[in-house]
């Protein structure tokens, strides 16, 4: 595996592989590699003849500071993890990212999808994933690109940008990875105590118990809601936001609407968790 920090040797490696008429698919990530983002690797090999990563904590998407400082950086265990599942490891740095500094770059914004939901609780951080995965699609070139479901408003901003900006790239999602006692993997898992890890698996029962009762017909979204938020609280979480609107148009349930997505997000100790699950209607 290969491992570049820097544009001229990417661009290289891009361009002979393009050449010779190899498909090349992509994972981008901020590190910290668990079997989430190995999946994602294993579903771009599925389809691709070369599989690049990026690894890169992007400064833009962070709207508190503190969670930027605190992100798990852990590039040598990454490429270990990662071994030969990938050709090219792609970690820049913000400087060569954004070399006139933030607030001078040029920005990608996805209208409408960037704005609700996760979008309202963080300011700015659709812009700056938007901003980031753009710029990484021109840099790498990829025929295909693999995120995860588990950050489901991401995965439609990602379809909405490629669409509107007619990127030659298809965006696969991958289903969530969940450890066995249910809780999604993910990186900021890692800063929960063990006390916190063991209750942690509440957020996805929660889902399932809100998921369940939607199944069994129950529309009325706001008690639906409420009632997540008290047994979420009472367990120790911090609810964030929970939400059930259209799984296609992240729009509140219409007469039309074929399948509802239920977002959570839960601050739990110092760890912002979050899951989400489509129910059928
Ligand atoms: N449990 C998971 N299953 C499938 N995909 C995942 C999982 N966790 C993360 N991903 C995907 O991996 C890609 C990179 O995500 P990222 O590096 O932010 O990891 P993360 O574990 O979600 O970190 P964070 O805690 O910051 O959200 C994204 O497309 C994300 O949706
Ligand atoms: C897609 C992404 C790598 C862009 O920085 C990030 O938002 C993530 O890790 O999900
Ligand atoms: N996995 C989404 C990236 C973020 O939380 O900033």
């Amino acid at each position: 595996m290969q491992l570049v920090s820097t544009i001229e040797p990417l661009r290289a490696t891009i361009s002979e592989w393009r050449r010779a008429g190899l498909r090349i698919g992509f994972v981008p990530t901020m590190g910290n590699l668990h079997d989430g983002h190995l999946e994602l690797v294993r579903r771009a090999r599925e389809t691709a003849d070369k599989v690049v990563v990026s690894i890169f904590v992007n400064p833009l998407q962070f709207d508190r500071a503190a969670d930027l400082a605190a992100y798990p950086r852990t590039l040598e265990q990454d490429c270990e993890r990662l071994g030969e599942l990938a050709e090219l490891v792609f970690t820049p740095t913000p400087e060569l990212m954004y070399p006139n500094g933030q607030h001078q770059q040029t920005k990608v914004s996805v209208p409408g999808v960037s704005e609700v939901l996760e979008g309202a609780l963080r300011p700015g951080h659709f812009d700056g994933v938007s901003t980031v995965v753009c710029k990484l699609f021109n840099l790498v070139q990829p025929d295909v690109a693999c995120f995860g479901e588990k950050d489901y408003q991401q995965l439609a901003l990602i379809r909405k940008m490629t669409a509107d900006l007619n990127l030659p790239v298809e965006i696969i999602g991958v289903p969530t990875v969940r450890a066995d006692d249910g809780l999604a993997l993910s990186s900021r898992n890692g800063y929960l105590t063990e006390a916190e890890r063991a209750l942690a698996p509440e957020l996805a029962a929660t889902m399932n118990w809100l998921a369940e009762r939607l199944a069994a017909g129950e529309r009325d979204l706001e008690r639906l809601a409420a009632d997540g938020r008290a047994r979420l609280d009472s367990a120790g979480f911090r609810t964030d936001g929970i939400d059930m609107v259209d799984a296609d148009t992240l729009t509140p349930l219409t007469g039309e609407s074929r399948a509802v997505v239920i977002l959570m997000a839960a601050f739990l100790g110092k760890a912002r968790l979050i899951d989400n699950q489509v129910v059928a209607l």
